[in-house]
């Protein structure tokens, strides 16, 4: 039996008392491979969301930006690329990164030694099981077990990589791996970044130094979802929004990603060697919800095995961002939204149920 959400807190209101230690749980991975599995233990059955439409077979493509453009030293191509990249965080808050420089055989790599990680034993895998939300390496299934009601259908391995590096001792290759792919993704990163900044109208290092991006928080998200017998009835991911400025995330080639596009669920189709990037909740406060940042889940299947790997970009753990005062419309409260340590707004979110956007309606509930 799960057990529930510490007592004083509803589901939508997330708050930040420390959660007892995770309970032990077979990862999925284990429970799939069971002999004979052919239905899921109740715990893993998802209640259907009834707010939204059923997935959209929409033609419009997800927008996509060259981030060669991005960098030209054209001016003119780079301020055209910059209009995209605003349509696109406006429209969407989804994107693929195309000509992004990060080596094609190094993103693989960094999909393989993650795949290596979960073929470990069980018990090789709990020495990176994490005790705290905050802590630096953390193995575990579902999201949250100690509050989920409902577990999900996939197993994570999250490491912190920036300011400080961090990597579990095996894979052995792991680390070299790891450090290089994180390296490049933070420079691209840091670009993107800028042309949001820009699109903004804001100067191009203007978020950068209102979430001090030197210092930058920089999580590795590994999901796995092995394959499920009854796929209808689990969820991999629930409809949630990512916390940060920037999510750049890649994966092998088994879909299951939807983003919420215009109250429909759209299934994402990455396009091979291109980051997938998604505003997170602090591009929505920086802006003062001119860009949103947008729900997404992950729906599992019955035959093969998906690995994602979302590199999570986010301020400095002590940096409060707030909304930037030149966004401000005449009478708007800049104080809307109550600021907050950037490393006690992970807290919270992980401390929780995953929630769609809940944690940002706590800190705007509690704006002062
Ligand atoms: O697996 C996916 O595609 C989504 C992962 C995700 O949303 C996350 O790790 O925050
Ligand atoms: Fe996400």
């Amino acid at each position: 039996m799960a057990t529930t959400a510490p007592t004083g807190s509803p589901p939508s209101q997330p708050s930040l008392t420390h959660s007892p230690p995770p309970r032990k749980l077979t990862s999925v991975k284990a429970l799939s491979e069971s002999p004979g599995l052919s239905s899921i233990p109740s715990i893993y059955t998802f209640p259907k969301q009834p707010n939204h439409e059923p997935v959209s077979d929409t033609k419009e493509p997800i927008p996509t930006i060259d981030f060669s453009l991005l960098i030209s030293s054209n001016p003119d191509e780079r301020s055209k690329t910059i209009r995209e990249l605003g349509k696109a965080c406006g429209d969407w808050g989804f994107f693929m990164v195309t000509n992004h420089g990060v080596p094609e055989r190094m993103m693989k790599a960094m999909i393989e030694v993650c795949r290596e990680f979960f073929e470990l034993t069980e018990e090789e895998k709990g020495e990176c099981e994490g005790k705290h939300v905050l802590d630096p390496i953390r193995y575990g299934t579902s999201f949250n077990p100690s509050v989920d009601k409902i577990l999900y259908w996939r197993d994570y391995l999250k490491i912190f990589q920036h300011p400080a590096f961090h990597s579990p001792s095996d894979p052995p290759s792991f680390r070299e791996i790891a450090l290089d792919y994180s390296k490049r993704t933070r420079g691209v990163m840091k670009e993107i970044v800028r042309g949001i900044s820009e699109s903004l109208g804001l100067e191009d290092k203007y978020v950068e130094k209102a979430s001090n991006l030197e210092n930058c928080l920089q999580i590795m998200i590994a999901n796995l979802y092995p394959p499920c017998p009854q796929p209808e009835l689990a969820m991999g991911l629930p409809a949630h929004s990512d916390h940060g400025l920037l999510t750049l995330l890649i994966q092998n080639d088994t879909v299951g990603l939807q983003v919420l596009h215009k109250d429909k669920w759209v299934n994402i189709h990455p396009i091979p060697n291109s980051f997938l990037a998604n505003i997170g909740d602090h591009i929505e406060i920086l802006s003062h919800g001119k860009y949103k940042s947008v729900l997404h889940q992950a729906v599992v299947n019955d035959r093969d095995v998906r690995i994602s790997i979302a590199l999570a970009h986010a301020p400095a753990a002590d940096a409060a961002v707030s909304p930037a005062p030149m966004l401000l419309e005449d009478g708007q409260n800049p104080l809307a939204c109550q600021a907050m340590k950037y490393k006690e707004y992970v807290e919270l979110q992980q401390s929780n149920k995953l929630d769609g956007k809940s944690c940002l309606e706590h800190i705007r509930n509690r704006g002062i």
